[in-house]
């Protein structure tokens, strides 16, 4: 007989508050590192797409930046872009940490969310840090304040459950076309990629010791004739001179370590030898000034 199936498509924003584990859940759905894991919140800061293409659906995911309530311009961004991706999108996955239990942070995006006409997941994740018992009250809480289609714990990091959320995804998308060929992870501009690649390893190896608030801007990615090399120029942006020190350490050894790290990653993602220009660049409260954030490729149209 033949196969009556139609195929479904459809864009799945991924919204919860810093670190329940969104970069975690699609690592292991498009089992490619696209987004950036770190313990420490706040890593990623603008959309990704992940894409999962079978024989008969894709599922184009949108992986929106940590929500918090806006304290500098920074925030303000990013709630906007998260409330455009939400009308936009066909289904909206809430996924919140059962290990911390519904928290204001929680409460700040249901109430972003309150409005919004594209069904709600909620997604409960990390349930491998739980006593099963304490998922029912806990799904009860969130439910008395909003509805949701659908009701889904899951183990981002184990993997349980995450099968049948993926069918009971593909469940409510609508029959649409492939809109991305077969072999595409993600549709970002590999600059987007390679820029957070190198945020990560100063991130993790200078510890705890640079905020959040570094930025990198990527200069140049450029490759001359007939070589196999490609040439990547990049500035990390602190916001004091201290920073500035930790990030190139002692006679510069912890920019190299950093330019290293972030070297073989970005030869993985690019598939060909990389040569990695690092440089350091003090500017003061870079965040506050939205002239820096489009320079850093935070553009509001791009929302
Ligand atoms: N135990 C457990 N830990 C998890 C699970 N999912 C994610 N984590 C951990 O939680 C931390 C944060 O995960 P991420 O995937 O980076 O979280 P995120 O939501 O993408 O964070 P931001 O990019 O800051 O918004 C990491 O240390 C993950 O290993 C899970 O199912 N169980």
């Amino acid at each position: 007989m033949e196969n009556q199936t139609k195929h479904k498509s459809g864009f799945i924003s991924i919204v919860g508050r810093p670190n329940v584990g969104k970069s975690t859940f699609l690592n292991r759905v498009i089992g490619q590192k696209i987004a950036i894991m770190s313990d420490k919140p706040q890593t990623t800061r603008n959309k990704i797409q992940g894409v999962l293409t079978t024989n008969d659906s894709q599922l184009i995911f949108i992986d929106t930046p940590g929500i918090h309530k806006p304290k500098h311009k920074l925030g303000d961004f990013m709630i906007k872009m998260a409330t455009n991706t939400f009308r936009e999108v066909d289904l909206i996955l809430f996924m919140v940490n059962v290990d911390e239990g519904l928290g204001r942070g929680d409460e700040f995006i249901m109430d972003l969310l309150k409005d919004v006409k594209t069904p709600v997941f909620l997604v409960l994740n990390k349930i491998d840090t739980i006593h099963p018992d304490k998922l029912l009250p806990m799904i009860d809480q969130y439910r008395t304040r909003q509805t949701f289609q659908e009701v889904v714990p899951i183990s981002a990091l184990e993997g349980n459950n995450v099968e049948t959320l993926l069918e009971q995804i593909l469940e409510n998308l609508p029959e649409g076309p492939q809109y991305y060929p077969a072999d595409q992870i993600t549709d970002h501009p590999e600059r987007f990629i390679i820029s957070e690649l190198i945020r990560e390893k100063a991130l993790h190896l200078t510890r705890e010791e640079i905020p959040h608030s570094i930025a990198v801007s990527i200069e140049k990615i450029s490759k001359e004739e007939g070589k196999e090399l490609i040439n990547v120029m990049a500035t990390i942006i602190v916001e004091r001179d201290s920073q500035k020190g930790i990030v190139i350490g002692k006679r510069g050894a912890m920019l190299k370590e950093i330019g290293q790290r972030a070297r073989e990653d970005i030869e993985n993602l690019l598939g060909s030898k990389v040569y990695l220009e690092l440089w350091v660049k003090v500017q003061k409260d870079w965040r506050n000034k939205a002239s820096n954030l489009r320079d850093f490729g935070f553009k509001e149209d791009d929302y």
